[in-house]
C-alpha cells in the first residue's frame, strides 16, 4: 500500500479514536458536542498532517480556505466529522472523519474513511470487504436500496427507487452511506442540493477502489481542489445500475 494511504488510514483512525474519547467523557452533547469533536479532531490531522507532510496543503471544513492549494501539487481534502448532527446525538453510529488525497497529476490518489462508532476504517485499496452488518437497520433483502440523507434527501430519491426496482433508505453522513454501499447494505447512495468538497473526497477515493461508479448527477465526473469548493451532488453506485439512476436524475 503506497504511504500516502497508510497514513490516510492511521489519521482517519486516530481522530476517530479521539472523537468516540470525546463523545463518551463529555457532557456536551448536540450542536456543542458536534462543534467540540469538529475542532478537536480538525486540530489533530493538521498537526499530523503538518509534521508529516510539511511540504503539502490541506483543505479543511473546518480551517480557513488557504487558496494557495490551488496551484499545489498535493491537497489533503479532510472532513474532521462527516455527519456531524449524528455524532452529537445519542444512539448513532452514522458519522465518519475522511481524509484524501488529491494531486494534480492523478486526481484523488488516496482516501480513507473512519467509521469509529463501528471501529472499522476503509482505506482506497482493493481488499475485499465483509458484508458484515453495520448502519443499515435490518439486514438487506431482495430490493434494492438506495441511500439518501436523513436531513435532506433529494426530491427524486424515491423516483430513483422506483427506477431501479428498489426502496429509500436514510442515514446520516455521507461517509457512512458512502461505506453502505461499499459493505454491499445499499446499492447507490444519491445526493442533491449541497455538498462540499470534503464531503465526498475520501468517499469517493475508496468507492472507485472497491469498483463503484462515482460521479455527478448529470454523468458529469467529481472534480477536486476546485476554487469554489461547493459540490452539490453526487452518485455512488454499483456499476450496473448507473445508467437507470442518470436516466432519473440527469432529466
Ligand atoms: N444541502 C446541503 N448543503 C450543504 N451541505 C450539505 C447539504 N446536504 C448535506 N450536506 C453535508 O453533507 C454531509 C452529509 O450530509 P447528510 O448527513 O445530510 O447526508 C454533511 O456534512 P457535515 O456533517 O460534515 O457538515 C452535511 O453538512
Ligand atoms: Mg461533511
Amino acid at each position: 500500500m503506497s504511504e500516502d494511504r497508510v497514513l490516510a488510514g492511521e489519521l482517519a483512525t486516530e481522530a476517530g479514536h479521539l472523537l468516540m474519547q470525546i463523545r463518551a467523557e463529555s457532557d456536551l452533547r448536540g450542536k456543542e458536542l458536534g462543534a467540540e469533536g469538529d475542532q478537536r479532531s480538525n486540530d489533530l490531522l493538521l498537526e499530523r498532517l503538518a509534521a508529516q507532510r510539511p511540504a503539502d496543503k490541506v483543505l479543511s471544513e473546518e480551517s480557513a480556505d488557504d487558496k494557495t492549494r490551488l496551484e499545489a501539487s498535493r491537497v489533503w481534502i479532510v472532513d474532521p466529522v462527516d455527519g456531524t448532527r449524528e455524532y452529537g446525538t445519542d444512539g448513532h453510529a452514522d458519522w465518519a472523519v475522511h481524509v484524501a488525497l488529491w494531486s494534480a497529476a492523478s486526481g484523488l490518489i488516496a482516501g480513507a474513511v473512519a467509521l469509529p462508532a463501528l471501529g472499522i476504517t476503509y482505506v482506497d485499496n482493493d481488499d475485499p470487504v465483509a458484508e458484515t452488518a453495520g448502519l443499515a437497520s435490518s439486514p438487506k433483502g431482495d430490493r434494492p436500496r438506495v441511500v439518501v440523507s436523513a436531513s435532506r434527501a433529494p426530491a427524486f430519491s424515491q423516483a430513483v427507487a422506483d427506477a431501479i426496482g428498489g426502496e429509500v433508505l436514510s442515514m446520516g453522513s455521507a461517509g457512512a452511506k458512502a461505506m453502505a454501499v461499499v459493505r454491499g447494505e445499499a446499492d447507490a447512495y444519491v445526493h442533491a442540493g449541497g455538498q462540499y468538497e470534503w464531503d465526498s473526497a475520501a468517499p469517493v477515493a475508496v468507492a472507485q477502489a472497491k469498483g463503484l461508479w462515482c460521479g455527478r448527477i448529470d454523468g458529469s465526473a467529481l472534480v477536486y481542489n476546485q476554487d469554489d469548493t461547493y459540490l452539490p451532488d453526487l452518485i455512488i453506485c454499483r456499476p450496473e445500475l448507473r445508467d437507470t439512476i442518470l436516466s432519473v436524475t440527469a432529466s
